[in-house]
């Protein structure tokens, strides 16, 4: 059974305006998302700024109303409930260790807040807690009494994680997780995650705007565009077969470290703009937005318009 189901999600923001401050229209951050995670798994949802990632994170972990949609875990229907026990299996890991650490609180309380939330722990139960905590992330018991300023962004994205952890989560949120974090820094912090993973058995919702990362990290991936998903499927068919122009194009601009790829990569892309350019409505309809997700394999949905699908 999937642990997380999410079923045709729909985050609408108010549009206000005028004196009266009256609601003019909505921003459509999500507009129809379905998807589910397996248990052990790591769900990659990729798209580039405003696409709506976040807010399809935020909205599973509660904290942004849903307009229409469910969200069930474990099976359980959460859509909307705020409920402790849910709240503790779901954890969300975000963008910046900078600012989402709090800059005047020691590291013991930085990661103690979840358990002082949700456990009735003893002063000595919680150190213990705290010291194992530590280590598990591989920092040594003596960060406790240290404040967020004194250590590395890769350290400091390791202490969220370990506030993240704190409480054994079932299913982590990751949101951009090392964004903020120098290239060198980032595969460390994304190896360590896999290592925590396997050890607790964790789940990920792994959001980022680059394939590039998501490549090495994730089982399936799904592709979204202006609230909508374009496509979605493993790693091995987004990859390898990649069958919508928007996903094609997040591809081609993947970098290629080898210069001796550089003439075969400007002519991937050119290739790729041509047919976004000629083909433009088997893909986005009249007002720039996907269609909706039709398989094309068990596994595979692509956003394709009705009549291309059949051509194909
Ligand atoms: N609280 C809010 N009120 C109004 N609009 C919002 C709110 N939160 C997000 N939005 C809008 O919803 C859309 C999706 O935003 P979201 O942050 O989910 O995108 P994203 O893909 O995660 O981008 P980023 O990677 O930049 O965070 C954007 O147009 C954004 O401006």
């Amino acid at each position: 059974m999937a642990i997380l189901e999410v079923k045709d999600l729909k985050i609408y923001f108010p549009i206000k305006a005028g004196l009266l401050n009256r609601t003019v229209d909505h921003i459509k951050a999500v507009d129809g998302v379905s998807f589910q995670i397996e248990q052990g798994k790591t769900y990659g949802l990729v798209g580039e700024s405003g696409s709506g990632k976040s807010t399809i994170g935020r909205g599973i972990i509660g904290l942004e109303k849903i307009t229409s949609g469910k969200v069930y875990f474990n099976g359980v229907d959460i859509t909307s409930k705020n409920g402790k026990e849910i709240r503790k299996n779901l954890q969300m890991i975000f963008q910046d260790p900078y600012s989402s650490l709090n800059p005047r609180k020691r590291i013991l309380d930085i990661i103690a807040e979840p358990l002082r939330n949700f456990e009735r722990l003893t002063k000595k139960e919680e150190i213990k807690r705290i010291e194992e905590l530590l280590e598990l992330v591989g920092l040594s018991k003596e960060s406790m009494m240290k404040y967020p300023h004194q250590f590395s962004g890769g350290q400091r994205q390791r202490i969220g994680i370990a506030r993240a952890i704190a409480l054994k989560p079932k299913l982590i949120i990751a949101d951009e997780p090392v964004s903020a974090l120098d290239v060198s820094v980032q595969a460390q912090v994304l190896n360590f995650m896999q290592d925590i993973q396997k050890e607790l058995g964790l789940t990920y919702l792994f959001i980022s705007h680059d394939l590039g990362i998501v490549k090495h990290f994730c089982d399936e991936i799904s592709i979204m565009y202006k609230g909508r998903y374009v496509e979605q499927g493993t790693k091995e068919e987004i990859f390898n077969h990649p069958q919508h122009i928007y996903t094609k194009r997040l591809l081609s601009a993947i970098p290629d470290m080898n210069p001796s790829n550089r003439d075969k990569q400007f002519r991937i892309r050119k290739k790729v703009q041509q047919e976004f350019d000629q083909r433009y409505h088997d893909y986005f309809d009249s007002e720039g937005l996907a269609y909706s997700l039709k398989p094309i394999s068990e596994t595979h949905l692509v956003a394709l318009q009705e009549d291309v699908q059949k051509v194909r």
